[in-house]
């Protein structure tokens, strides 16, 4: 597969006008997992989603390899999958219908899509609820859903915003070393998390407090 680091350049993004990310600086790396912590509107997810080029820097960048992030449609094309932290799921699609009308869309051939599904759903440990209504699962199920739906992708970035705060011990621990693998694989992942133990449990992490950044672990 090929290897994308994403690089944040000096990057700051406003809202109206008003600056909630300034001059961050960090490059995530294929093969580990950066974690990216900090209290409750830190801008976490403004961070994932400027990587995933769903807004615009107000200045600075974000590169992708040799590419400037400039649009969503781009970043889909190189590769870059979102777990977004409202999950996105489809309510009135079963799990597996989630995953694989994902895969169908990005042009997965359809034995392979289902042979992947089937291979996720089982990963996080919901292949009884494969042919459930996403709307009839817990918060937690639907969060593995929308998780594996990331992985399925195989993307070479995965951005993983809260994946893991509606779940148990247990599977917490299951999805950070799922996502680990996903890097081992070769993906730069970025793992957006309150959770302490989580984020420890990661290659670096960056720390966002009053629209800074600080790279608390390299
Ligand atoms: N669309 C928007 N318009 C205006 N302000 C926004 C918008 N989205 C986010 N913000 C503000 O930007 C700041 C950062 O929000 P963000 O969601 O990135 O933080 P977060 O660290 O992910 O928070 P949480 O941990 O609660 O999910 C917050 O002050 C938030 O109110």
């Amino acid at each position: 597969m090929t290897e994308q680091v994403v690089a944040v350049e000096d990057l700051t993004v406003a809202y109206d006008g008003h600056a909630v990310l300034t001059d961050i600086v960090v490059a995530a790396e294929p093969g580990r997992v950066l974690a990216v912590t900090g209290p409750s509107g830190a801008g976490k997810t403004t961070l994932l989603w400027a990587m995933a080029g769903l807004i615009r820097p107000a200045s600075g960048a974000v590169r992708l390899g040799d590419a400037e992030v400039r649009d969503r449609d781009q970043t889909v094309a190189a590769g870059v999958a979102l777990v977004p932290q409202d999950n996105g799921l489809a309510a009135i699609l079963t799990a597996e219908e989630n995953v694989m009308v994902a895969l169908l869309a990005a042009g997965v051939p359809a034995d392979e899509a289902a042979e992947r599904t089937a291979t996720v759903l089982e990963q996080l440990g919901l292949a009884g609820q494969a042919d459930q209504l996403v709307e009839e699962l817990s918060g937690g199920q639907q969060q593995r859903v929308a998780i594996a739906r990331g992985l399925a992708q195989r993307g070479t970035v995965l951005l993983a915003d809260e994946v893991t705060s509606e779940l148990d011990a247990q599977n917490r621990k299951l999805v950070v070393e799922l996502l680990q693998a996903e890097a081992w694989r070769g993906a730069t992942v970025v793992f957006a998390t309150h959770d302490p133990e989580a984020a420890a449990a990661c290659d670096a992490e960056l720390h966002l407090r009053d629209g800074r950044g600080e790279l608390v672990r390299a």
